[in-house]
């Protein structure tokens, strides 16, 4: 088949799952291989951005080449292998960061101390201080108030972005974006990873997974699903139908799905088989935080679950 061919193949076997992604113009390409040409042309044609779209065309030829040894439409790359990545469970890589539970549960992301305790308080299992400032004292000051306010609670307390006052402070984990660990040196992700702090790290689709994996990190946070008004983002909410397939390449992480996830929709989000939905407004912006609470984890434990 040429690549015109493997374009319109793959197009018609799964158009209709990705609805809604207007598509992207597609470009370069760095190899003559009618598959991984094919495939990166169709799945710009399906709306996955450039970087995206390269790593499935990749992808694409790896399962032609290595896995089947034919061209098979149907086939949407869904192992790790598929897409160059280490061995699975990435928890037995000797440069894992430290473990976390699989499922997170319900991920509270907060912007000061005093709502990291209500969430605590209210039972919600997994929280964040996303405390945006530039000034030290008074992030230093805010982590020790968050590490207090969920002292007594079994809830694990993340630290968004101040990672070295995460570990002076001894939190159970950091979050960082891409851009976070991009600014990072190899040495500054091995003294994170040396601390024994837990990694969780921001993607927004495959370039981005393939990024994070390199470092192993606890978990992998999945977003944004649906429109979020709380943070403007770089890309297009990646909806329901590419949640599914990211965390079915991931399932060896534990996973956490981001953005404008409320109680409604949180079953739909929980069904791709993440262990975790993350909500800021759904709490925080909740008339009555602990009713919203209880609602989100009641939801929860009754969601049927991949
Ligand atoms: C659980 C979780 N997922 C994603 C984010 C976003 O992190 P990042 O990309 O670093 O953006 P900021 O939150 O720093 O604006 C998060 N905080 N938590
Ligand atoms: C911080 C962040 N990162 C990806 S989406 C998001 C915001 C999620 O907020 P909400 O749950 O209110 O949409
Ligand atoms: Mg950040």
């Amino acid at each position: 088949m040429n690549a015109q061919e493997i374009q319109t193949a793959i197009l018609a076997a799964h158009r209709g799952r990705f609805d809604g992604h207007p598509p992207v113009a597609v470009g370069p390409f760095h190899d003559e291989d009618p598959v991984y040409r094919g495939a990166k042309a169709a799945c710009a044609a399906l709306g996955f951005i450039e970087v995206d779209a390269e790593c499935l065309g990749r992808a694409w030829q790896a399962v032609t080449q290595r896995r089947l040894g034919r061209f098979d439409a149907s086939a949407w790359p869904d192992s790790p292998a598929d897409f160059g990545l280490r061995d699975f469970p990435p928890q037995s890589r000797e440069d894992a960061f430290a473990p976390c539970p699989v499922a997170l549960g319900l991920y509270a992301v907060l912007p000061d101390a005093e709502w990291v305790g209500r969430a605590a308080r209210a039972g919600i299992p997994t929280v964040q201080l996303r405390f945006k400032s530039d000034d030290a004292a008074a992030v230093a000051r805010e982590i020790d108030a968050a590490i207090a306010a969920v002292r007594g609670t079994d809830a694990l307390l993340f630290i968004n972005d101040h990672w070295r006052q995460a570990i002076a402070a001894g939190a159970y984990g950091v979050h960082l974006g891409q851009e976070d660990l991009d600014a990072l040196t190899a040495d500054e992700v091995q003294e994170l990873r040396a601390s024994g702090l837990r990694l969780g790290v921001s993607t927004h689709g495959y370039a981005e997974m393939v990024r994070a994996d390199a470092v192993s990190p606890s978990y992998l946070a999945l977003g944004a699903v649906f429109p979020t008004t709380l943070k403007k983002m770089a890309t297009a909410p990646q909806g329901l139908a590419r949640l599914h397939d990211y965390a079915r390449l991931m399932r060896g992480y534990p996973l956490v799905a981001i953005g404008g996830i409320d109680a409604d929709r949180l079953p739909q989000a929980l069904a791709s088989g993440v262990g975790s939905i993350a909500v800021v407004r759904a709490f925080v912006g909740a008339d009555d935080p602990e009713a919203a609470a209880r609602l989100l984890m009641a939801r929860m434990r009754e969601a049927p679950r991949a």
